[in-house]
């Protein structure tokens, strides 16, 4: 009887938030959790926002895929040599030290790495690139933010439109409408600024906002993009896609690793 195949590992990265009475909890929105079980066709693993304490090489020796979530929290602009945050600024110190270093680090070894709203954001400051701290506060540029009043389920409805560039990596796998146009959700007041030199843009807003970011030279899938493809994860055709396709990257890199380790996986 052929042994069966040992699903990948996706590692899940976390907030730290403070909750009622000073406790800190490692937090996951449960759509990242439940994208990875039923789109990735993976083990979720989250990943803790501890710092200096996460020991990267053992983490990264058993992970296959890492998806970078989103956040109500903000990266730290003194990564990026930005100006101080505004004192309403809701930071995570921790994820900031957990994050960064750990998204060089696998791409580095070429892990497939799907990185998502305060994740493409994170993305571009690991290589070297900048952000908008108000994108609403630009000349020209729309309100990317969610109307909080709102409930949960309406603020993460599609609500306007993106290019993807038709020549791009994205625009096969995501398959945008006529003239490369798709609606996307919108939950995010910062946007990339200065692009990390390693990373080109592979779709926009209309009003120029940076919406998604491939990395060309990565050994591995390297996509980050400013929506929630994790919302709809089965229902949406795009979110679909881009999901099956990190995915089979992933899958290719478990499989890759398990030659290199010497037992064999049987399809
Ligand atoms: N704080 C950053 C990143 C925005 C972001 O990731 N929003 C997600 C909120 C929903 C969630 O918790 O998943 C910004 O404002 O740009």
């Amino acid at each position: 009887m052929p042994e069966a195949v040992p699903r990948p590992f996706v590692g899940i990265t976390a907030c730290l938030k403070p909750r009622d009475g000073g406790f800190f909890f490692h937090s996951v929105s449960r759509r990242y959790v439940d994208a990875v079980v039923s789109a990735v066709d993976a083990v979720p693993v989250l990943l803790p926002a501890i710092g200096d304490a996460q020991d990267i090489p053992s983490l990264l020796s058993r992970m296959d895929g890492l998806v970078l979530t989103g956040s109500p929290s903000n990266v730290d602009p003194a990564h990026y040599n930005g100006p101080a945050a505004r004192p309403d600024n809701e930071a995570d110190p921790a994820r900031d030290a957990t994050t960064l270093p750990l998204i060089r680090a696998a791409i580095q070894i070429g892990l497939p790495v799907l990185a998502i709203c305060r994740g493409i954001q994170e993305l571009n400051v690991a290589l070297g690139g900048s952000l908008h701290q108000h994108v609403q506060e630009l000349p020209g540029r729309f309100d990317h933010r969610s109307d909080k009043s709102k409930p949960i389920i309406e603020r993460f409805l599609p609500c306007h439109a993106i290019r993807v560039r038709p020549d791009g990596v994205l625009a096969p796998i995501l398959v945008p409408g006529e003239g490369g146009l798709m609606m996307v959700n919108s939950l995010h007041g910062q946007g990339l600024d200065r692009v990390a030199p390693s990373l080109v843009v592979e779709a926009e807003a209309e009003d120029g906002t940076i919406e998604a970011v491939s990395m060309p030279e990565a050994k591995g899938f390297v996509i980050g993009v400013q929506w929630h493809p994790e919302y709809a994860p089965e229902e949406d055709p795009h979110s679909k896609r881009l999901f099956k396709a990190f995915g089979d990257a992933v899958r290719a890199f478990a499989n890759n690793r398990a030659g290199h380790v010497g037992f064999q996986r049987v399809a």
